[in-house]
């Protein structure tokens, strides 16, 4: 597979912006709502990746919304979401990273909704994007897993909605958009992966999130995002 068109989603500023300032030549289109930055970047084989990136705002609609767009704007080889996540997981420590090896929605009855296409109850992240992730991270020094990754239109903070996510997805992660992406990239035939890095262990309320610094987290994932885009 060649990637010569990716398409990058986050749901924050802060998740976005390293991303953006790794870009070479710099075009940017605004539609639907969104101000996509279309730029380049120069893999190690010596050849460009062409790379669209935006941010789309926080929840599965949204997420939803801006993967078809992008994909209609620059019919992407790879779609790639790249944020933050609660972690669900005592394995894991806050920065480090999960991959969404397999993606659920919260909230969503699948016997349904999974009966329109691509008709599955759960989604993946392309096992080839995934590894491409994990050799970056081998060298990057960072700490991961493949794991299972909850998405809904809420933040979960508490110890009753922490257990009841655990119970009804298994997840190692819990965030907002991750499946809507996957969802949408698939019925369209597009390989995703889903990058978040940890940024609270699902404990931290609303108004607290509101004040603590993302930033560095973020910028863990989007780090990543670009030494995968090298690797193109
Ligand atoms: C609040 C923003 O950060 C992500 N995010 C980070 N931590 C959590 C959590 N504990 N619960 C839900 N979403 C979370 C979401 O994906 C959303 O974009």
């Amino acid at each position: 597979m060649t990637f010569k068109t990716v398409a990058i989603i986050s749901a924050l500023d802060e998740e976005a912006a390293h991303i953006a300032d790794s870009l070479d030549d710099v075009t940017a289109v605004d539609g639907a709502s969104l101000n996509v930055l279309r730029g380049t970047v120069k893999a190690h084989s010596g050849r460009t990746v062409d790379v669209a990136v935006t941010v789309g705002g926080m929840g599965l609609v949204n997420a939803a919304a801006t993967t078809q767009y992008l994909i209609d704007l620059v019919h992407p080889d790879a779609v790639i979401f790249s944020g933050i996540a609660g972690s669900l997981n005592p394995e894991l420590h806050i920065n480090d990273i999960v991959l969404g090896g397999t993606l659920r929605y919260l909230d969503t009855d699948m016997r349904l909704v999974g009966q329109w296409k691509p008709g599955t109850e759960e989604f993946h992240s392309d096992p080839a994007l995934i590894e491409m992730a994990e050799d970056a991270m081998d060298e990057m020094g960072i700490k991961h897993i493949v794991g299972t990754i909850a998405s809904g239109n809420y933040f979960v903070d508490g110890e009753e909605k922490v257990a009841e996510v655990i119970n009804t997805t298994h997840a190692d992660a819990v965030e907002m958009e991750g499946a809507a992406v996957v969802h949408v990239a698939a019925r369209n035939d597009v390989p995703a992966l889903v990058i978040r890095a940890m940024s609270d262990n699902a404990d931290t309320d609303y108004e607290e999130f509101k004040d603590f610094d993302v930033s560095e987290y973020a910028d863990t994932a989007a780090r990543l995002a670009v030494n995968i885009l090298e690797r193109m």
